[in-house]
């Protein structure tokens, strides 16, 4: 058998890679953690299952699912494995035929193929730096790899064997209760048989009491029924006549009380004629009360007229006194009347005399306030004068300036002149000449002009003094105008005031009069003014009144003349007790009203009390013929009760009774079948006995190591001559390889290894070279495999050479080339670029990017 091919997706750090085994040895070389290792993962995992840690770990990371493809060569069949994570897809083909689909059957199938996995795993599958650790672990393997370890399992006092035994003890114990338990059931079975019986008897004997004794209650019972009937009646009759009796007791009570109605009716009526006498006076008391009214209202009447009488009186004489200041008062209105106008007159003329006077004053006082100035031509003169002097003035400054013009004109013509002749004297003109000439008109001119400068001041001062007494005159001027125009105001004013103080004058004693008339009226209004108002009053008015006064004088003596007879007639009745008698009257009616009613009732209930009586005559002789007795009903009444009691106990005791039987027949029934169980369960017993026996025996067998010690002494042998085989085959020095149990029936003790040499010396294992124990570890795991199972397919060893010097590295790559004689094909993984010596087909992994890439190639 050969691995052809692999292929792994989304498997540990592969993506998608696939990789063929076409060489005998191949190696699978590339850097730690390239992911190497990760194949032959991938194989055990095709095969076996089989994983490093949890298998949900072996999917890429950040992949939902992974899946290995394996494919083997088996002779001319070609077996193809395909396993995924999570379990999806698990098939088996042979030749591309479908042969299992489903975990279980590929694991079965592998097997069948001759793959144990325990042995695989062990000894054909080689860790990293593991191939000598066979030696220490011998004796694990092969327990391991021979199952022993879980027959040891199976014997242990706590094991599986020991544990079904104890099973069946306890089934054969509890059955051996059984049979005691089953006679115990059966006496009771039998017990419960008689008690039914005697329970039966019983039962029928009380049922045959019962009927009798309900027959006697049912007799009584109907005679306490005719009697109850009777009892009925009885009430009934009984009640009506306490009906009867009460209510004739009550109505002798009633008639008792209204025995002395009459009497009381005849009092009342009495009462009634006396109070009817007094009500019937009630028009005489009104008529008096209307008299007694209208007397009062004539006096006050009277009373009033006497009074304005007697005003009118007082009146008429004062109108007579008042009559002399009328007549005067008329008098005076008249000249009061006449002067009138005048005294208006006289009040405005006074008036505007007054004001023209108050105007003079003013103007007069004006005239006063004018400023004194001096007389107009006294101004005026003085005028003239300044004004001739100023003109004396300009004719000597006129002379002046001529001159000066002259002594110009004289100079000019000196100095320009060109003869020898003077201009001014005609003589010679020289030098000196001319300048006594120049200089007599130079002083000359200065004097001149010195004259008309003080001239000219003066001239000025004039002028000065001339403006002012103009100013002067003007105001002088002005002011006399003002004078003129008062002073005319004044004559005015003063003639119109004696002509107005005249007309006054002439006034005077009219007014005077006036004011008289005007004072007298004055004094004489309040008296006109009652006059005035008394002027309606007048005899006759006052001859009225008494006439009226009269009248009511003679009323009044009427009226008082029927008063006494009214007052005569009623006795000194008032209205007040007539009103109390109509309100006695009143209640004495209804009372009487009252009393003839019950006089009424009295005859009533006579007769209903004979009729009450007859009744009660007819009820009593109706219960004299019923005869009831009550002490009999209540004595039958009582036995029928008490037969009642007796009937319901005897009634719960055959209910009692016949539960109890019922239970019994039911417990009998559980009985039976409780019985009928147990009797199976004791056939058993025999059964489980010889089961157990045998048990035991096969246990003793095992612990005994009978079985063990027989497979591993044969298995020993096979090992020995394989592993001599396959020694033989690599070319040692030594003859031959014994392998000593110490403990051969449990695998528990050490295994010796020895080598013999040819002289039949042997040597420890621990005193052979490196590259032999090499040797010997890899042949021993190929022999164990071999041993077990017949033939071998494949090697691998992953990392051999890791922790190896050079020497032993050399040595283990000839054993693995010496190898390939006992197995068919080897498979290598290794970081080791030596190894690649041996390798007849390279697999070369790398990591890139995060996933494991593979290439493959025949080695040059
Ligand atoms: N589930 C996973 N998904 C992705 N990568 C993983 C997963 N499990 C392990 N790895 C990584 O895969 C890489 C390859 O592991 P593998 O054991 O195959 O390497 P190797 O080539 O045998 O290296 P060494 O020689 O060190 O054993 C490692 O870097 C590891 O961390
Ligand atoms: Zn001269």
């Amino acid at each position: 058998m050969r691995v052809d091919k692999v292929k792994l997706i989304n498997f540990l750090s592969h993506d998608e890679t696939t990789v063929t085994f076409k060489g005998d040895i191949n190696v699978i070389i590339g850097h730690n953690g390239a992911g190497k290792s990760s194949i032959i993962d991938a194989i055990n995992f095709a095969l076996f299952k089989a994983t490093r840690g949890k298998i949900d770990d072996m999917v890429k990371r950040g992949k939902a699912s992974a899946l290995v493809e394996l494919e083997l060569k088996m002779g001319n069949s070609l077996v193809k494995i395909q396993r995924s994570i999570p379990s999806r897809k698990e098939l088996l083909f042979i030749n591309d035929k479908l042969i299992a689909r489903s975990a279980k059957e590929v694991n079965k199938k592998v097997e069948e193929l001759g793959l144990d996995s325990r042995v695989v795993l062990t000894t054909m599958i080689v860790r990293q730096g593991e191939i000598e650790n066979i030696f220490e672990n011998l004796s694990d393997i092969l327990k391991k790899v021979m199952m022993i370890d879980n027959l040891e399992k199976l014997t242990e006092s706590n094991g599986r064997i020991r544990s079904i035994i104890m099973e069946y003890d306890a089934k054969i114990k509890a059955s051996q209760d059984s049979e005691k338990r089953l006679k115990e059931l059966r006496e009771e079975r039998d017990s419960k048989d008689k008690e039914i019986l005697n329970l039966e008897q019983l039962i029928r004997k009380l049922d045959d009491e019962l009927s009798a004794l309900k027959q006697e209650e049912s007799r009584l019972a109907t005679e306490v029924n005719q009697l109850q009937e009777k009892a009925k009646i009885f009430h009934g009759l009984k009640t009506g006549l306490d009906r009867v009796e009460r209510e004739l007791s009550k109505l002798d009570q009633e008639r008792k009380d209204l025995a002395n109605i009459p009497q009381e009716i005849e009092r009342l009526e009495k009462r009634q004629r006396k109070l009817k006498e007094i009500v019937e006076k009630k028009p005489d008391i009104i008529d008096l009360e209307n008299a007694e009214k209208s007397l009062k209202d004539l006096n006050n009447r009277l009373k009033k007229l006497v009074q304005e009488r007697d005003k009118i009186h007082a009146d008429l004489k004062k109108k007579k006194e008042l009559e002399r200041f009328h007549i005067e008062y008329e008098k005076y209105k008249k000249n009061y009347d006449e002067l009138k106008h005048i005294h208006e007159d006289f009040i405005s003329t006074s008036r505007s005399l007054s004001d023209k006077r108050k105007s003079l004053n003013e103007i007069e006082t004006k005239l006063r306030a004018l400023p004194v100035t001096r007389k107009i031509d006294e101004i005026q003169k003085e005028i003239e004068e300044i004004s001739q002097k100023i003109n004396d003035l300009n004719t000597n400054m006129g002379a002046i300036n001529s001159e000066l013009d002259q002594i110009g004109k004289s100079m000019n013509a000196l100095i320009s002149a060109k003869e020898d002749k003077c201009p001014v004297c005609g003589g010679p003109l020289d030098e000196l000449h001319k300048k006594q000439l120049l200089e007599q008109y130079n002083s000359r001119e200065k004097e001149l002009k010195e004259r008309l400068k003080g001239l000219k001041e003066i001239q000025d001062s004039l002028q000065e003094r001339m403006r002012r007494l103009n100013l002067e005159l003007k105001n002088a001027q002005n002011n006399q105008s003002k004078a003129e125009n008062y002073k005319e105001q004044i004559s005015n004013l003063s003639r119109e005031i004696s002509e107005l103080q005249e007309k006054v004058n002439r006034l005077q004693s009219l007014e005077e009069k006036y004011r008289e008339a005007s004072d007298k009226l004055k004094e004489l209004d309040s008296s006109e003014r009652e006059y005035l108002s008394l002027l309606g009053v007048n005899e006759e008015e006052l001859d009225r009144r008494e006439e009226e006064i009269a009248t009511i004088n003679h009323e009044i003596e009427e009226v008082s003349a029927k008063i006494q007879q009214l007052s005569s007639r009623l006795g000194g009745l008032t209205r007040e007790d007539i009103g109390k008698a109509e309100k006695e009257l009143r209640d004495l009616e209804w009372a009487l009203s009252e009393l003839i009613r019950k006089k009424g009732r009295v005859e009533q209930i006579s007769e209903r009390i004979e009729s009450l009586l007859k009744q009660r005559d007819e009820l009593r002789k109706e219960i004299e013929d019923l005869s009831f007795d009550q002490l009999e009903l209540d004595r039958k009444r009582k036995d029928r009760d008490a037969l009642r009691v007796q009937i319901e106990t005897l009634q719960r005791d055959i209910g009692e009774k016949r539960g109890k039987l019922h239970e019994i027949i039911e417990r009998r029934k559980q009985l039976e079948s409780e019985i009928t169980e147990l009797t199976e369960k004791v056939k058993q017993v025999q059964d489980l006995s010889r089961a157990k026996e045998r048990l035991e025996k096969l246990r003793r067998i095992l612990s005994e190591g009978g079985l063990q010690s027989y497979l591993i002494s044969t298995l020993k042998g096979r090992i020995e001559n394989n592993l001599n085989d396959i020694m033989s085959m690599f070319n040692m020095s030594f003859a031959r390889v014994i392998l000593t149990f110490q403990e051969s029936r449990s695998l528990s003790g050490k295994i010796d290894i020895q080598a013999l040499d040819q002289n039949g010396q042997s040597l420890p294992i621990g005193m052979l070279s490196g590259g032999e124990k090499i040797a010997i570890a890899l042949g021993l795991r190929l022999a164990i495999a071999r041993s077990l199972m017949g033939s071998l397919g494949f090697m691998i060893l992953d990392e051999p050479t890791i922790h190896l010097d050079s020497q032993r590295r050399a040595e283990l790559l000839s054993v693995i080339q010496e190898s390939m004689r006992v197995v068919p094909q080897i498979i290598v993984v290794t970081h080791d670029e030596e190894v690649l010596r041996i390798a007849e087909y390279v697999i070369r992994v790398e990591k890139v990017g995060g996933k494991s890439e593979v290439i493959e190639g025949v080695n040059q």
